[in-house]
């Protein structure tokens, strides 16, 4: 089976225009991400978690070893068209519908991966899908809204039945459960995990600084500081109370509560 993302030894790296040198934001990264596998990515602020993301959402290129997204090598291959076959809910999606959209339109410009909407284009079999992920995530009330009307957390939903419309093999949600309200959190991991249930081969990865922001449904964990990897693995044996604590420099205990995580730092006093 192909992996979703196979990454050996990937570097990165930028012009530090003040320091006047190279400054890395990734350093000897190895990650594979097999399909039907759901990993959390984990690091504190500055660590390359979204540099990392750019990669597997073949917007960035390695400086330095390779990286295959969905068996393509990155640099050789036509990178509109793979990305098409990938779903990415980031904070920039939300802040790109300034445009008056319903919540179910904003859905519908998934299929072409657009942020505006051509009704023209859209097809029957288009409109059901969307209706579909409308339903299955609980914003089938939603579809007439304004987006720019509906709440955070449901736009979060939204954004997330839109990142599914082309059936993506990778999903990759940054940071997906900001700013969302406890009720609005726990629908939206739930939502996540729905997708790992109902479309087994789809691989997720999703990027949080906390651990109580995982969906149920996750199954490794890959935890990241200073741009190299801490440790990744099976999730149990990753996010344990000692990686959790090189990651963030800080000593952290985790509880396993249930099918997720609880994570607080230990008292220092
Ligand atoms: N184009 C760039 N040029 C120089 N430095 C950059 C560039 N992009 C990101 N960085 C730096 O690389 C580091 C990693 O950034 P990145 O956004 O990947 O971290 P992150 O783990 O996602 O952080 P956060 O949790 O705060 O979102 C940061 O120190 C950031 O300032």
């Amino acid at each position: 089976m192909t992996p979703a993302l196979d990454l050996a030894g990937v570097s990165l790296w930028r012009w530090d225009a003040e320091q006047r040198r190279e400054r890395h934001l990734l350093r000897d990264v190895d990650w594979t991400v097999r399909p039907g596998e759901h990993w959390a990515l984990l690091g504190a602020n500055g660590a390359g978690k979204t540099t990392l993301m750019n990669v597997a959402a073949a917007v960035h290129h390695p400086s330095d070893g390779t990286a295959d997204v969905l068996g393509q090598r990155l640099g050789r291959v036509d990178l509109r068209e793979l990305r098409a076959r990938i779903g990415l809910v980031e904070a920039r999606t939300s802040r790109a519908f300034r445009q008056r959209l319903t919540a179910g339109e904003v859905v519908l410009t998934g299929a072409a991966g657009t942020i505006a909407l051509r009704q023209a284009t859209v097809d029957d079999a288009t409109r059901a899908r969307a209706a579909t992920l409308l339903e299955r995530f609980g914003c089938a009330a939603l579809a007439d809204r304004p987006y720019d009307a509906c709440s955070q957390g449901e736009r979060q939903r939204v954004l997330l039945a839109r990142a599914l419309m082309p059936r993506p093999s990778l999903l990759l949600l940054d940071e997906p459960a900001t700013g969302l309200d406890l009720p609005g959190r726990e629908a939206l991991l739930s939502a996540v995990a729905t997708i790992a249930r109902e479309e087994p081969e789809t691989a997720t990865v999703t990027v949080t600084h906390h651990v109580e922001e995982l969906p149920s449904s996750t199954t490794h964990a890959l935890l990241l500081r200073d741009g190299a990897v801490v440790s990744a693995g099976p999730a149990d044996a990753t996010l344990t109370g000692a990686n959790l604590s090189r990651t963030f420099a800080t000593p952290v205990r985790v509880d396993r509560v249930g099918d997720r995580w609880m994570a607080r730092a230990e008292a220092s006093w």
